[in-house]
């Protein structure tokens, strides 16, 4: 089911308007990502689309159908929260069924696709424990379960993974890209971490200051962000930038003249800075580095702005000559609209 938001606009109370008429579509069957700084309106959107907020004004339609007016009951939604939300004093098996035995399903109905379920999420041996026997992940698993029970039209997931550990974070990442390609559900994640929607998502949402920044797949949001905004968010660790009138004419013959002329920012990309193996008139003080496991931090200090790297290797030296791949570099104007790419050349 495609699922389209058409010019929302919300306000809370009086405050001044969170979404001004914001409008976005997620494509039949895949799993977006909606991702965004604390207070951006994630939630919001989430129980938009769940009908526990109505808006002031727009539409939204589940595939052709007007639902904006539905209630939550009428939209065949299944919805899974950070926090679990199980019923503690019902099993697994219970707390899966429960969606079933509240629409009056037949128990043979309902303990067929309780065992289709737990065969889904892995939690077929888990059956008859009840929750807090269960690890974090595995309560969301059961979550999620539950949300699928009645075959929803549309899974939203708020938060799901931030009370785990980064092991069983990264274990439940998996198991959720697993069972959205086993039902095909059209699925909407919202988080506040990259690495989840970076792994999972087949696109990604950006929201911040109240507006859609921009929608694509993670690479395309790393190469051809739109503008500053998305090229702050996406990639870690966050893009180097300096003001081009600082720039050495080394480096501004990389980069398109005519763009060139409309910006005011450069980004570089931590890994487009490199030691340059001949003579190269960029020099840089390497002020520090941190080994990050099999990575390395360099932090350099230049006239033109204070950079880190990931792609030096670990060395005594203390000032180092630079060379800069151009597919890492992005231009912005004073607005921070993206006026140009080095990743558009490899497009
Ligand atoms: N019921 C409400 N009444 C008034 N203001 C609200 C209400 N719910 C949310 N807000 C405000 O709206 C803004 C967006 O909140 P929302 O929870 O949608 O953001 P979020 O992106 O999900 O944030 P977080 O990542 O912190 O959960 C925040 O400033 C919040 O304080």
């Amino acid at each position: 089911m495609q699922v389209t938001l058409h010019e929302i606009t919300l306000a809370y109370d009086r405050q001044p308007a969170l979404l001004d008429h914001f409008s976005c579509t997620l494509p039949d069957g895949k799993l977006v990502a909606l991702l965004g700084p604390s207070g951006s309106g994630k939630s919001t959107i989430l129980n938009l689309l769940a009908g526990l907020l109505t808006p002031q004004a727009g539409q939204i339609f589940f595939d052709q159908t007007d639902v904006t007016t539905y209630d939550s009951r009428q939209r065949n939604i299944g919805m899974v929260f950070q926090d679990y939300a199980l019923y503690p004093h019902l099993t697994v098996r219970d707390n899966i069924a429960f969606p079933l035995k509240m629409a009056r399903f037949k128990k043979a109905a309902r303990y067929q696709r309780v065992a289709e379920l737990a065969d889904l999420v892995q939690l077929t041996d888990q059956l008859g424990k009840f929750p807090q026997e269960l690890s974090g992940g595995q309560q969301q698993r059961v979550a999620i379960a539950r949300a699928l029970a009645k075959h929803p039209a549309l899974l939203l997931l708020d938060e799901p993974l931030s009370s785990l550990d980064t092991a069983l974070r990264e274990e439940l990442r998996t198991v959720i890209h697993h069972i959205q390609r086993q039902t095909g559900v059209t699925t909407l994640l919202v988080t506040h971490d990259q690495e989840d929607a970076l792994q999972i998502a087949d696109e990604i949402m950006v929201l911040a200051h109240g507006r859609l920044q921009q929608i694509g797949t993670g690479q395309a949001l790393y190469q051809s962000p739109h503008n500053l905004t998305v090229a702050q968010f996406i990639g870690r660790p966050q893009i180097n930038l300096c003001a081009v009138t600082n720039l050495p004419a080394t480096l501004r013959t990389l980069l398109p003249a005519a763009q060139l002329a409309q910006a005011t920012t450069l980004g570089i990309r931590s890994e487009a800075v490199h030691v340059a193996t001949t003579p190269s008139p960029l020099t840089a003080a390497l002020t520090a580095q941190v080994r990050l496991g099999r990575d390395t931090q360099s932090h350099l200090h230049t006239s033109y702005g204070d950079f880190i790297s990931t792609a030096i290797a670990p060395t005594t030296a203390t000032a180092v000559p630079l060379t800069i791949d151009r597919q890492g570099c992005l231009l912005f104007d004073a607005q921070g609209a993206c006026l140009w790419s080095g990743g558009d050349d490899l497009a």
